[in-house]
């Protein structure tokens, strides 16, 4: 599906719980999944009449890497795009039935304020996608929206997320050069230290080493390591030696359906399901 662009991705507080008393989460948390941040209730998801998701049902642990796999087309970005609301940039899309709850509160209620739903929950897209800006400018660009001034504050968040992002020592020199004439495997890593610039709870990445080599892939696949200690992180990939390197729990779906959530190593070492044995063992997809 094609890319929208993105707008620079932030977080904090999806606007709305107590003042208009949300109920908290109410379905139990699936089994094994220590807190759930994410409830994803029996959702049924259209593109116009096309119906690209069935009855998906998966909670999603706070501080974890859930994987999504699957085959081309059965709706991993879909998804993934969904925990955002990036589908609503779509034209006649919509959720049929179901709901997702982030902290318990409904993300679809018109009353969720949407820009601060994608400032808590950031994403990094498949191809890298700086702003034609300096290093600098790209990492401050959300905080700069929020309104944030001060230099001394610009330039410590700009340290702290370039260092989460594992890039400052390559780049501390060169700041207020222009971000594209970074590596594709740099310009990734920016994309995700623009993205924890403004400190989101969740992080969403949709393939984000497909465009990469092994060397920048491996770097990445180290980052996702270290930022699950502080972002609870959802990632789609077609590499199954990413997904179980990378994740915790890993879903598997087949033809818009979920065939199989499990920890990592159920899926890949002792799936329930011989679809998800079959996919996994590279004997179709
Ligand atoms: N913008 C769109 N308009 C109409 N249908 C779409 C759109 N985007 C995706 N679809 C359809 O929804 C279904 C799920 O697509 P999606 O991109 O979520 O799958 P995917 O598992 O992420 O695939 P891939 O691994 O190839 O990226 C597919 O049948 C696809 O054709």
């Amino acid at each position: 599906m094609p890319e929208p662009t993105d707008s620079p991705v932030t977080v904090r507080q999806v606007a709305v719980p107590t003042q208009i008393g949300f109920s908290p989460a109410k379905s139990p948390a699936a089994p094994g999944v220590p807190r759930p941040m994410i409830e994803i209730d029996d959702v049924d998801f259209f593109y116009g009449t096309s119906q690209a998701l069935h009855d998906i049902t998966l909670n999603i642990a706070e501080k974890e890497v859930t994987a999504f796999i699957g085959p081309s087309g059965c709706g991993k970005s879909t998804l993934l795009r969904c925990l955002n609301r990036m589908n609503d940039l779509i034209d006649g899309t919509r959720i049929g039935t179901g709901q997702i709850r982030i902290d318990g509160v409904d993300i679809y209620d018109p009353r969720v304020d949407v820009i601060e739903l994608r400032k808590r929950v950031g994403m990094v897209f498949q191809k890298s996608n700086p702003f034609p800006k300096s290093i600098y400018e790209n990492i401050t660009y959300g905080l700069r929206i929020q309104g944030e001034k001060r230099k001394t504050r610009l330039d410590e968040v700009v340290e702290k997320s370039l260092r989460g992002a594992a890039l400052w020592e390559e780049v501390k020199d060169r700041l207020h050069q222009s971000a594209l004439g970074l590596s594709g495997g740099q310009q990734q890593r920016l994309c995700i230290a623009r993205a924890i610039a403004v400190e989101p709870e969740i992080i969403l990445m949709d393939e984000p080493c497909s465009a990469l080599d092994p060397i920048a892939t491996a770097k990445v696949e180290e980052l996702i390591h270290v930022l699950k200690k502080d972002f609870t992180i959802v990632i789609v990939t077609h590499n199954m030696q990413q997904a179980a390197r990378c994740s915790d729990r890993t879903a598997f779906f087949y033809l818009g359906k979920l065939i199989e959530y499990a920890e990592t190593r159920t899926i890949f070492m002792n799936p329930g399901n011989p679809q998800t044995e079959a996919y996994v063992s590279g004997r179709f997809g």
